[in-house]
């Protein structure tokens, strides 16, 4: 029988490195437990996965805007799972070429390596990569330039029609945001041994250079949270507002915002809200949705606007198993 669902969630490297502030870390953990039991009433069969690159996998010497990896393998930073994704190969194969004939450009890769944007959801929601089918979609959300947000919008409603014609249950599943904008180096102002590394040389980090990375990232989500920080401030009021949107299903204000409004409002980051908006895309190819649950919460500590949504094709929440 087929069907479609969604979750999205946000993600961060340093749950597991700084405190965020009373009874958050168990608010958190109750929004995933939620979500847990969500996909388990769902029972997906497929996962497409949007997530985004933290220059881990994807470099300026070939920086795609969307790629599906035919193949991948989670470098496991920050103690996230290393190792290969289940990849479903011959879904990967049928969405890729659906979407091409959509005259949506999307790369491919064989041998696509990811990061802790798509580990550490297959970690939380899954327990690891390897227990569910996935397919997964990389959506540049950092490495500028970035293109016009409807052409994401535009991936996301390709994927979903092709999800459809699969004739199973299928799960999207975003991955990233909201609001942050956690120390990431820019191509334009990065000196040049860092720009060295964000164009090809940060696939072959060194253990102690991984590990200063890492140590600045977390000393960053300790700054802003102590008010001591050079990075933006998370934006609350931004994140309700996409939220908001999303839930609604109103993708002409989605396709109305501009990429620098992104970064304005919040944070360099902020563009993951594209495997968000690729997820909520996919979904509505079904038809009208509603979100049956929605978590968020600032965490300076984590450096995220964290949230968490579920969501299925409307009227199915009372049907049990949801259906297109
Ligand atoms: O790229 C890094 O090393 C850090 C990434 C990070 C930090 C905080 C929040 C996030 O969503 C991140 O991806
Ligand atoms: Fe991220």
């Amino acid at each position: 029988m087929t069907g479609v669902a969604l979750v999205c969630a946000s993600h961060s490297p340093l749950m597991e490195f700084t405190e965020p502030a009373a009874g958050q870390r168990e608010a958190v953990e109750a929004a995933f437990a939620g979500a847990r039991a969500f996909i388990a009433g769902f029972d997906p069969e497929l996962v497409v996965l949007f997530g985004p690159d933290h220059y881990n996998g994807f470099f300026y010497d070939m920086m795609p805007s969307f790629c599906v990896g035919m193949a991948a393998t989670s470098i496991g930073d920050y103690n996230s799972s290393a190792g290969e994704l289940s990849v479903d190969r011959e879904a990967a194969g049928r969405l890729l070429q659906i979407v091409l004939d959509a005259d949506v450009d999307i790369a491919m890769s064989e041998q696509m390596y990811v990061d802790h944007g798509f580990a550490q959801p297959l970690d939380l929601l899954f327990g690891g990569l390897g227990r569910v089918p996935v397919v997964p979609v990389f959506i540049n959300g950092l490495a500028e330039p970035l293109g016009h947000v409807r052409r994401v919008r535009r991936l996301g409603e390709a994927i979903g029609r092709a999800a459809l014609s699969l004739d199973r249950r299928v799960l999207f599943l975003g991955s990233g945001g909201l609001s942050h904008d956690p120390p990431a180096p820019r191509l334009e102002t990065a000196p040049p041994e860092v720009k060295a590394r964000i164009i090809s040389e940060g696939r072959r980090l060194t253990p102690a250079q991984r590990a200063e990375r890492e140590m600045r990232a977390i000393q960053a989500g300790r700054d802003l949270a102590a008010g001591t920080a050079t990075i933006q401030p998370l934006n609350p009021a931004w994140d309700k507002l996409v939220l908001e949107t999303l839930a609604a299903g109103d993708f002409d204000t989605i396709d109305s915002w501009r990429t620098e409004w992104f970064v304005a409002e919040a944070g360099h980051s902020s563009h993951e809200v594209r495997t968000w908006i690729a997820a909520y895309a996919a979904l509505a190819a079904a038809g009208p949705y509603e979100v049956t649950s929605s978590f968020y919460a600032p965490i300076p500590e984590w450096i995220a606007g964290f949230a968490v949504t579920q969501a299925r094709p409307s009227g199915s929440a009372d049907r049990g198993r949801p259906t297109c």
